[in-house]
């Protein structure tokens, strides 16, 4: 649960220590055991023996079967995370966390010293942080559970169907099963871009590359074959399991799945391992601002300490006191309040389709300037139609459909919107025909930089022919010959230029074009890339991939709110540019792949600002231009949905694709899109900036309000033969002015905040704490003259008066404050704070102003205020008000809206 929440400050070494101690003890047991681990039993076996060894038939299983293997075994799903009973986890929070151990052992401090109500109210603090933490994070945590189980996880099964009433079996089929509902012993069909489901054990494969980073750490594909690998010892070793986090990278494979669930080797590692994500700035920023109040806390306080004891003498009461002001100076209400305001966040984008799977990335989505990304499948419809099939000369060609199709259809590494778009378009009879015609026989399999793929097919003669298709300049590189009506002729310059001009011209009318090209071909057993070579250029395909409705819509959405829209597509720059045209984004300038390969990373970076459209981009190169906006000090979102966008969209700082996506772009993406529209995105930048905004006013609001009542506790000190404030009221003002501010979450943010991307910024926020702290430290001064003077707090005996008046006005002005800190505008007039923060703010204000005349005052050491004390206290409040708003709008003149 707790790694969807920030954890910046929450966590303590001990709290570290303790959760790698399992797995170390785990390990040592492992290391003991020398039994054979039941993965190496199957991987040293020959296919044949690895299936009958799990006791199947690997040909699928029937319902029965997998009804009963699952109520063995269970649903393949990691073992939530089990749930601590309620008083662990609450004990748990108690004393794992550094400021609430804190507050305890100060609590027993103040006990012994004789302060109970001090030690009562800190344990009411620490109760209120663990309690409300805890129902905050459970129900987040739950809540996003929920979300993520809206995001679509099948895989591909071989299953049979109920046997009939004769008992006949019926042959297996390929079907679609989700992924927890799978069982040991269920063959699963793997294909590029894939999760592997579970552990398995692989039985047949064709150029298999498998990505297994997340358990070994080892960034490179490994191949993995389906043969016995006797001499394996170590299970994430042996060359024919795939393993559960995985995914495959390129080339087809089938497997019997061996373990499930907890029982995987990621099940057993899970929480300690998973690729953790670097920080964002964000996170990054409210650590350092943690840590910052601490420092100054740490620096603060024995200078309150000193001051107290040596001006007054009672060095017991200095302590207790210093002590106070440290709890009030603690962040420690700031861990809860971002992870409140980000689970709001959520909640609005899961009511517009928006998944979020990472809660940190809601803000980060409000900070991108630049938004990335891929073309087919996100800025247009996940529908791509086959429009035409011609020959070199741009003749209609029956021919080349039907060599497209036997390459899509018999190929099995990666299926994707252009292939379903070949085999539609061609009818039920020409497919039986082409089927019965030719049988496959190997294929070489798709990868994006060679951008292409061939399949080996035999004819009823015995005839071996490789058909290969892909990129246009891809393809042309590797034909020696061009098919024209009177025959087949060497491909000359003048041939190739005819033909580039034809997949040109159907690129300019706005067609993605992919390249035909055959040839015969020896018969042998298995073929490689080398055989991809005097080809037959036989013709092209091309493919209508219409702009989504809203993509148009969207741009300019996304460009009214200051964020920049990038193309970066494997396509080429032609078809880009159109499509481009179409969704309305203006392409001043281009570069492609090779360009972007040739360029130094400075260089690139510099490019990257006026240039809109990258095409022909391999993965990596993707990922450089990302690194190049970084670098630029952009901060980046990316949204893709295929195989060759996994790096990018972990590279970004949001990862954003869509349900339809391949497994590897979902499992990499921060937020998935369910719906089709692209205006979620518009919607979602806005949430996202709405919650930046809101914990930004918590912060504000409570940095300069402790900056300031620093000014006013080391002055008062300083001067006052007693304690300004008795330690227990500090405390007391503290919970109550933490209480107010847990309703933040629910404030609305001016348009105008919303208008542009929103990004930490610390010199910003210290210029306005060091700004707006010093003005309500002038009116705390104003209100000790008051008490001081006017309401006779210098003669003897009458410190309760002193302290009750100043807890009054502390109380009171941080609570109204809120209301000129929130918005740019004049508040209440211009801009009004939700009804919740309203409301909050009075009940914690009346009973502030209640408490002094309660039956509970003496407790406090409160004592009741004259009637003409709350005149003078609203002028006080109204003047400070009134200058909080004028250094605010001289501020935002100044230097901006933050
Ligand atoms: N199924 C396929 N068969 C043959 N060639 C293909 C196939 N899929 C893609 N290609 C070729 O590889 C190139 C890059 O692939 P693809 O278009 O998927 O990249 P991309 O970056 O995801 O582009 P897009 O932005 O359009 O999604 C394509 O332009 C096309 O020429
Ligand atoms: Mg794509």
């Amino acid at each position: 649960m707790s790694k969807f929440l920030p954890s910046f400050i929450g966590t303590s070494p001990l709290a570290v220590v303790a959760a790698a101690l399992p797995s170390a003890l785990r390990f040592e047991r492992d290391r003991q055991a020398p039994a054979p681990h039941p993965l190496i039993e199957v991987a040293r076996l020959e296919p044949a023996a690895a299936i009958a060894h799990l006791g199947v038939d690997g040909e699928g299983l029937d319902p029965g079967e997998a009804a009963a293997r699952r109520a063995e075994y269970g649903p393949n799903a990691l073992a939530e995370e089990r749930r601590r009973p309620f008083l662990v986890e609450i004990a748990r929070r108690c004393f794992t966390r550094p400021l609430n151990v804190l507050l305890g052992v100060l609590a027993v401090v103040s006990w012994l010293g004789d302060d109970a109500m001090g030690a009562l109210i800190m344990l009411a603090m620490v109760f209120m942080s663990v309690f409300l933490s805890y129902f905050q994070e459970t129900r987040t945590s739950r809540a996003i559970e929920r979300l993520r189980s809206l995001v679509s996880n099948t895989a591909t099964v071989r299953r049979r169907p109920a046997a009939g009433a004769d008992g006949v079996r019926v042959p297996a089929a390929k079907v679609e099963v989700a992924i927890d509902q799978l069982v040991p012993g269920d063959v699963v069909h793997l294909a590029a871009g894939d999760m592997i489901p579970a552990d398995l054990r692989l039985v047949a494969t064709k150029d298999l590359f498998v990505n297994q980073s997340s358990l070994t750490g080892e960034s490179m594909p490994v191949e993995k074959f389906a043969a016995a690998d006797r001499d394996a010892t170590a299970p994430l070793e042996a060359r024919n399991l795939c393993f559960m986090g995985s995914n495959v990278v390129s080339g087809s494979a089938l497997g019997v799945i061996v373990a499930t669930g907890a029982r995987t080797t990621f099940g057993a590692l899970a929480g300690s391992i998973a690729g953790e994500r670097a920080q964002t700035s964000f996170d990054r920023g409210v650590q350092r601002f943690a840590w910052l109040m601490i420092r100054f806390m740490a620096v603060m306080v024995p200078f309150v300490f000193l001051v107290n004891g040596f001006a007054k003498g009672a060095w017991l009461d200095a302590f207790m006191f210093a002590v106070a002001v440290s709890v009030g100076l603690a962040p420690e209400m700031l861990p809860m309040i971002v992870t409140i305001n980000l689970a709001k966040g959520a909640m609005e984008m899961a009511k517009k389709d928006v998944v979020v799977k990472r809660l940190g990335a809601i803000q980060n989505f409000g900070a991108i300037d630049v938004l990335c990304t891929d073309k087919t499948g996100t800025l247009t419809q996940d529908r791509v139609i086959l429009e035409r099939h011609v020959d070199v000369h741009g003749g209609e060609d029956e021919r080349v459909l039907e060599f497209a199709f036997l390459n899509s259809h018999h190929q099995t590494g990666l299926r994707n919107l252009l292939d379903v778009a070949v085999i539609e378009r061609v009818d039920a009879d020409a497919r039986r025909r082409l089927l019965g015609e030719y049988t496959p026989v190997d294929e070489v399999p798709f990868d994006f930089t060679r951008r292409r793929m061939s399949v080996i097919v035999r004819d009823r003669a015995g005839r071996h022919f490789l058909v290969a298709k892909g990129a246009v300049a891809e393809m042309l590189g590797i034909c020696a010959r061009v098919r024209v009506a009177s025959g087949d002729v060497a491909a000359d310059e003048a041939c190739l230029a005819d033909a580039r001009r034809v997949a040109r011209d159907m690129n300019d009318d706005g067609f993605r074009v992919i390249a035909l090209g055959m040839r015969e071909i020896e018969a042998k057993a298995t073929y490689s890339l080398a055989d991809e070579t005097g080809l037959v250029l036989t013709g092209f395909v091309a493919f209508l991939d219409p702009p989504k409705d809203s993509a148009a819509d969207a741009i300019r959405a996304l460009a009214d709110h200051g964020v920049a829209v990038k193309v970066l597509t494997g396509d080429n720059d032609i078809v880009t540019r159109n499509v481009c045209r179409q969704v309305g984004l203006r392409v001043e300038r281009w570069l492609v792949g090779p360009e972007v390969a040739a360029m130094g990373d400075e260089e690139l970076a510099i490019a990257t600002r006026d240039t809109q459209v990258f095409a022909r981009l391999d993965p990596a190169q993707k990922v450089r231009v990302i690194e190049a906006l970084h670098r630029d000090g952009r901060v980046v979102g990316f949204m893709g949905d295929g195989i060759n966008d996994g790096p990018a969209l972990r590279a970004a700082d949001v990862g954003i694709s869509v349900d339809s996506a391949v497994d590897i772009a979902k499992e990499a993406a921060d937020i998935i899109l369910l719906e089709k529209s692209l205006m979620v995105l518009e919607e979602g930048l806005l949430e996202g900036r709405k919650v930046f905004g809101n914990i930004l006013k918590y912060i504000k609001m409570t940095a300069s309000s402790n900056f300031g009542n620093m000014f006013s506790v080391l002055g008062a000190s300083a001067f006052l033969p007693f304690l300004p404030m008795a330690a227990v009221q500090i405390l007391l003002n503290n919970l109550l002015y933490d209480l107010s501010q847990t309703s933040v979450a629910t404030d609305d943010v001016d348009p105008e905040y919303l208008a542009r991307p929103r990004q930490w910024d610390m010199r910003a926020i210290t210029r306005f704490v060091l700004c707006i702290g010093p003005v309500s430290s002038l009116f705390d001064y104003a209100t000790f003259a008051l008490l001081w003077f006017v309401f006779g707090a210098n003669e003897p005996g009458r410190a309760g008066l002193f302290q009750t008046g100043w807890f009054v006005e502390s109380l009171l002005s941080q609570t109204l404050v809120v209301h000129v800190i929130r918005t740019g505008r004049l508040p209440f007039v211009r801009s009004r704070a939700s009804r919740a923060l309203t409301a909050t703010g009075v009940v914690i204000c009346l009973i502030g102003a209640m408490l002094p005349y309660s039956p509970l005052a003496p407790k406090f050491g409160f004592v009741a205020l004259p009637a003409t004390y709350w005149l003078y206290l609203a002028l006080i409040l109204a003047a400070y008000m009134a200058l909080a708003q004028v250094v605010k709008t001289a501020l935002i003149r100044r230097f901006g809206l933050l």
